[in-house]
């Protein structure tokens, strides 16, 4: 069998960590030929070194005349254009956070490649743009958890018989929280994650729930299904990941343990499984299944609800929701603000310049910047009262 020949963005990340070790467990299936990350030109190399990979690319290199012997070596946000339009990729994996790898993930779909997305933020920002680039079904693959759950859920079932989504929640480290004991919680305490091990931003989302409305809108885009028919629940043990209901009231759930290398390997293998449970991933133990599930209290998690009204209100919003989540998880990372003036900020610049609809995605990756730059004001002007 040809191999699968892969460029992978975030290769120095948490998840594409789950998918080069996925790759280094079967090189039968396997080449990797291109590796992207932001600075770490370090980590890079190394992973470079490792997985064979000829390509290397750092959007955000500290030395512009970063090269390193034995890659081709790409600087700047058009250096992952170039990767995922180079002839010997045939699958691009976008794990990379932020929107940097939009006008890439763009390119790699119409060029007809493979494309396994983890990063959420460019499918709630750019969706209404690049999910028309789609070629044929299949060619752009969920990584996110829930997303690949849904999506495996969903194999083979008329879109018509399908009346809801469910995504899962572990709820977060909070998720036992009140209001009160939520007062003054650090960003050590929501780095904590219960579950899994995520890179920072993620895991500020996950304490808040914004994880979880972001992946609504995700689901949104990638299923294309109104607000009203994508639900999500809490989950503590996040053993289900995700649900599809159908007409006749039967629901299909996907149950694993709680390890990014099973979408990722779900993604870049398809349409064949990998025989992951024989070594690196025992299957849980039929009694030890969970099937407990409660509902998301959106008054204790306010950007749970800003993120699904975003959602359902669609136009500007969903793009000044990233970018102000961006600006305000970071300034809480920093000390900065408290966890609660997350939610605070957030609204406050949906409120100030949530209705012009984007007409082109430079417009809606615009609006990102936009809604980041609000929120750094406001977080300074917090500041300086
Ligand atoms: N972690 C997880 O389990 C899950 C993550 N996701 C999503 O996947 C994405 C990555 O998350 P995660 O792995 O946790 O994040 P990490 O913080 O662990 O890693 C981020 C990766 O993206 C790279 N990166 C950041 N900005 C840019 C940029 N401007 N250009 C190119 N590369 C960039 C970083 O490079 P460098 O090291 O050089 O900074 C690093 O490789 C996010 O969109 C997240 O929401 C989805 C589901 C699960
Ligand atoms: C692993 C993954 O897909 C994350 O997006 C995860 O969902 C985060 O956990 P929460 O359910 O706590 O948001
Ligand atoms: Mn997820």
């Amino acid at each position: 069998m040809k191999k699968i020949r892969l460029a992978v963005t975030g290769a120095t990340g948490s998840v594409g960590g789950a998918v080069l070790d996925i790759c280094a467990r079967f090189p039968q299936f396997f080449e990797i030929r291109a590796l992207a990350a932001k600075s770490n030109a370090k980590k890079l190399t190394e992973l470079g070194r490792r997985h064979g990979a000829k390509l290397l690319c750092l959007t955000e290199p500290e030395d512009k005349n970063w090269r390193e012997e034995g890659f081709t070596c790409l600087s700047g946000v058009n250096g992952l254009t170039e990767m995922v339009e180079e002839p010997s990729v045939d699958h691009a994996v976008f794990a990379s956070s932020g929107v940097a790898a939009i006008k890439a993930l763009q390119k790699a779909l119409m060029r007809g490649i493979d494309v396994s997305l983890a990063n959420k933020e460019s499918i709630v920002v750019a969706g209404p743009w690049v999910m028309p680039l789609i070629k044929r079904a299949d060619q752009l693959r969920p990584v996110d958890s829930e997303h690949s759950a849904v999506w495996q859920c969903l194999r083979d079932a008329p879109k018509e018989e399908v009346s809801r989504i469910w995504l899962t929640a572990s709820g977060g480290p909070f998720r036992d929280y009140s209001a009160a004991q939520m007062e003054g919680v650090t960003p050590e305490a929501a780095l904590n994650h219960p579950v899994w091990k995520m890179g920072p931003k993620i895991t500020v989302d996950s304490a808040t729930l914004m994880n979880k409305g972001i992946e609504c809108i995700e689901a949104m885009q990638l299923f294309g299904l109104p607000a009203e028919r994508v639900g999500a629940l809490i989950h503590p043990r996040s053993q289900v990941h995700g649900m599809a209901e159908f007409i006749d009231g039967t629901v299909r759930l996907l149950l694993s343990q709680a390890d990014m290398r099973l979408p990722a390997a779900a993604a870049i293998a398809w349409p064949r499984r990998l025989p992951l449970a024989e070594n690196a991933l025992p299957p849980i133990e039929p009694k030890d299944w969970d099937l407990c599930f409660r509902e998301i209290d959106e008054k204790l998690f306010p950007c749970f609800a800003l993120a699904r009204e975003a959602g359902r209100l669609g136009g500007a919003y969903p793009a000044l929701l990233v970018g102000a989540d961006e600006s305000a998880v970071r300034h809480f990372l920093n000390h900065e603000i408290s966890y609660r003036a997350i939610a605070e900020i957030i609204s406050e610049v949906l409120e100030a310049c949530g209705e012009k609809t984007p007409q082109t995605l430079e417009e809606a990756v615009a609006l990102v910047e936009t809604g980041e730059k609000m929120a750094d004001k406001i977080c300074r002007d917090r500041r300086n009262r």
